[in-house]
């Protein structure tokens, strides 16, 4: 029986996203396969450039030119099984009722985000009135209850963006993105402008967030140590693609795919015991023209015969899925055994 956890929230299917700059387009995104469930922080994870940003601004709809979205579907799916909308076929007057209110996004920058014109308290109860009907005094205190649920002050709803500390100003984005309850809340790399004490202190009140109000969270990140804290499921991505999926915890106790296993060398565990940082070898292709088959095998200390012929597909293995032709060939031959015996 499918539970209530179990129930996906946002399905992605066969997303290409391409920026036609020039005659020979980046292939920023090939063919990407995801699932999100109701309730749960997927955390996407890769080096710069991998296509994070661009996949995610492609599911919410916020990609600008010469981003093109080319071929997929991004089905948000209703509650109590009301049917499934492909947000790529939405209008925009369509997507501005699903804005704030079922999906919210915070980015890196909530300089870019907050408006620095504007208080504070103007900002959020613009919000609060347009899509939640509010009064202005309703919207006021709201907003007041929205800064104390992240540790801000209601006075501060007179600040301006640049009178508040680079903590805050993160802090206040995430409260502006949660005032209207959505069901998503997508976040870009949202702490990497505040220091380490300061990220874990936003991390924890996110989680704290999450468990009260069930939202569910798509969290980007080149930090694979972070995911396995804050991540129920984590997706890696390499040149573009999905290379593994998987439980948080598994993915880096046992990971598949040696990208995973190279990125968790390349980052330290926030606990546990300490290990040498190892860093990968090479660097990522450029995404205009891929290198054929898997396009880590140029820098993979596993590579053998097929990898630099054939792409492998993501399979499912275990609780996750990988692509990676050391699995594909070990299936192949349980798949040959069980036939043969
Ligand atoms: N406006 C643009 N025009 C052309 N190419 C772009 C543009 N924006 C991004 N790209 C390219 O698309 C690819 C994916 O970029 P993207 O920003 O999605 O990666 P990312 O994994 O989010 O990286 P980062 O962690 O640095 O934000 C990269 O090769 C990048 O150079």
């Amino acid at each position: 029986m499918t539970t209530r956890h179990q129930e996906p929230l946002l399905t992605v299917r066969g997303l290409h996203v391409d920026y036609f700059d020039r005659a020979d387009p980046v292939h920023a995104v090939s063919g990407v396969d995801l699932t999100l469930l109701r309730g749960e922080t997927l955390g996407i994870v890769g080096e710069s450039g991998c296509g994070k940003s661009t996949l995610v601004t492609a599911v919410t709809r916020l990609e600008r030119p010469p981003a093109v979205t080319t071929a997929g579907s991004v089905l948000f799916h209703g509650k109590d099984g009301a049917p499934p909308v492909d947000l790529l076929t939405l209008t925009d007057r369509q997507l501005g009722a699903l804005r704030w209110e079922k999906i919210a996004v915070v980015f890196q920058s909530a300089m870019n985000a907050l408006n620095p014109v504007l208080r504070l308290g103007a900002q959020f109860s613009d919000v609060l009135r347009r899509h939640r009907g509010l009064s202005k005094k309703e919207a006021l205190t709201r907003a007041g209850e929205l800064l104390g649920m992240v540790g801000i002050p209601a006075d501060r709803l007179r600040s301006y963006a640049h009178e508040l500390s680079g903590g805050m100003r993160q802090r206040a984005t995430i409260a502006l993105a949660l005032a209207c309850e959505p069901d998503l809340v997508v976040m870009d790399e949202p702490t990497t402008a505040v220091d380490v004490v300061m990220q874990r202190q936003i991390l924890r009140q996110v989680s704290r967030l999450k468990r009260e109000l069930g939202f569910s969270v798509i969290f980007i990140t080149h930090d694979l140590s972070l995911l396995i804290e804050i991540a129920d499921r984590i997706a890696v991505m390499y040149a573009g693609k999905v290379v593994e999926t998987g439980p948080a915890r598994q993915l880096y106790t046992d990971p598949k795919h040696p990208y995973t296993e190279a990125l968790r060398g390349a980052f330290p565990p926030l606990h546990g015991p300490r290990r040498e940082i190892t860093g990968i070898p090479g660097s990522p292709p450029g995404l205009r023209v891929l290198p054929q088959g898997c396009a880590f095998h140029p820098r993979c200390a596993h590579r053998f015969e097929p990898c630099d012929r054939t792409t492998p597909p993501l399979l499912a293995l275990g609780a996750g899925e990988a692509a990676c032709h050391l699995h594909q060939t070990v299936r192949g031959e349980e798949d040959h055994h069980a036939r043969v015996s």
